[in-house]
């Protein structure tokens, strides 16, 4: 199995051998899986179904869509209370916290400011969370397609839910049907270019240090790059886990590995400063450094004046359905491993976390 070349070792794994593949395929996809959410908590799938000029297609949509002036944006404002959790979000509403449930420990976390812009979007069925959409003549077609996009990420999440099914041999039908999509939320994601002089100071991040807290998240990325993934043997060291061409990011979130029975683990992460890019130095002589011909490698935050250029990702979040109990799933615990956590639903789960991320 390959790997990438950052600690920690994030595994890639080709996921069309268990989407076209026989038992034994399968079953040898869904071990790597497994293995890749017990060590770090996340996998890089490629060819994972989702054709690339979607994905493409996808980031186009979002580049228009953060284009359009704010007046127009924020006729699909996210509304005040995190138990809705659609629309448009400005530059500074929502701050991530982690973990902390102390008042005084979550407005330490807030000081440092996320520098990002959001839209999100869920089932067309949920009534809980009705979508909260431009009008159509402000930017025509980019509902569709996010519908549509939308389902093609929930198709995915399932497969893998087959995947994760197969691994603790949980009986058919598995995993897929606790996930009826009600609570899945797909998020269009704008980091507007900073000084690097900002995020190096940590003056501002992109994102702060968070886990995610559904059972898990598909995360697409342009190539700017800057997303950490924290290596949860050595807590505090980050590593870059950048994009990978035609792959899709999937990590565990704190439902699932509360529910696993902490099998599998819900990584931090955090998004900051990209890693030190390459820079082409024209002319002669300068690849005395052992560098390859033409080029040097400049660390971005010792460029004078160095601003970090516009990044855009996009994740989409699963979380089990509201009235699921999330209790160790079977093959988790045992004799000599007892479950650690008491019994609870997914929704109030989730609303416990929401409330924490907009409440003031
Ligand atoms: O933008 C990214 O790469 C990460 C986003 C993220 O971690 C999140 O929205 O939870
Ligand atoms: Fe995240």
């Amino acid at each position: 199995m390959a790997r990438t070349n950052d600690t920690p070792n994030i595994p890639i794994v080709n996921f069309s051998a268990f989407v076209n593949g026989v038992k034994e395929e399968q079953e040898r996809v869904a071990r790597q899986i497994d293995d890749a959410f017990r060590e770090v908590g996340f996998v890089y799938l490629k060819h994972h179904g989702i054709p690339k000029e979607k994905v493409e297609e996808c980031f186009s949509w979002s580049k228009k869509f953060f284009a359009l002036p704010m007046e127009t944006k924020m006729l699909a404002p996210h509304p005040p209370s995190g138990a809705h959790h659609r629309g448009y979000s400005a530059p500074g509403l929502e701050k991530v916290t982690q973990h902390q449930y102390e008042k005084d420990e979550i407005a330490r976390s807030r000081e440092v400011p996320d520098y990002k812009e959001s839209y999100e979007s869920g089932n067309v069925n949920d009534e809980a969370q009705p979508n909260i959409w431009l009008p159509e003549d402000k930017l025509p077609g980019f509902r569709t397609f996010m519908e549509s996009y939308f389902e093609d990420c929930a198709t995915l999440i399932h497969r893998i839910l087959d995947a994760l099914s197969i691994a603790l041999s949980v009986p058919p039908p598995g995993l897929s049907p606790t996930h009826s999509r009600s609570l899945f939320q797909l998020r269009l994601l704008h980091y507007p270019s900073i000084d690097a002089e900002q995020l190096k100071n940590e003056k501002r991040s992109r994102i702060n240090a968070h886990s995610d807290f559904g059972t898990m998240t598909l995360l697409f990325q342009d190539d700017v790059g800057g997303l950490e993934v924290e290596d949860p043997e050595h807590p505090g060291n980050f590593s870059h886990a950048g994009p990978i061409e035609d792959a899709v990011l999937v990590n565990i979130g704190d439902l699932m590995m509360r529910w696993s029975n902490d099998r599998w683990r819900s990584t931090v992460h955090r998004v900051g400063l990209p890693p030190p890019k390459t820079v082409t130095i024209p002319g002669p002589g300068v690849n005395t450094e052992g560098h390859r011909n033409g080029e040097k490698v400049v660390p971005l935050e010792n460029e004078n004046g160095a601003v970090v250029p516009d990044r855009y990702s996009i994740p989409f979040f699963a979380t089990a359905d509201m009235d699921t109990v999330i209790e160790a799933l079977p093959g988790t615990w045992g004799k000599d491993k007892p479950k650690k956590y008491e019994p609870v639903t997914a929704w109030g789960y989730v609303q416990m976390r929401m409330a924490m991320t907009y409440e003031e």
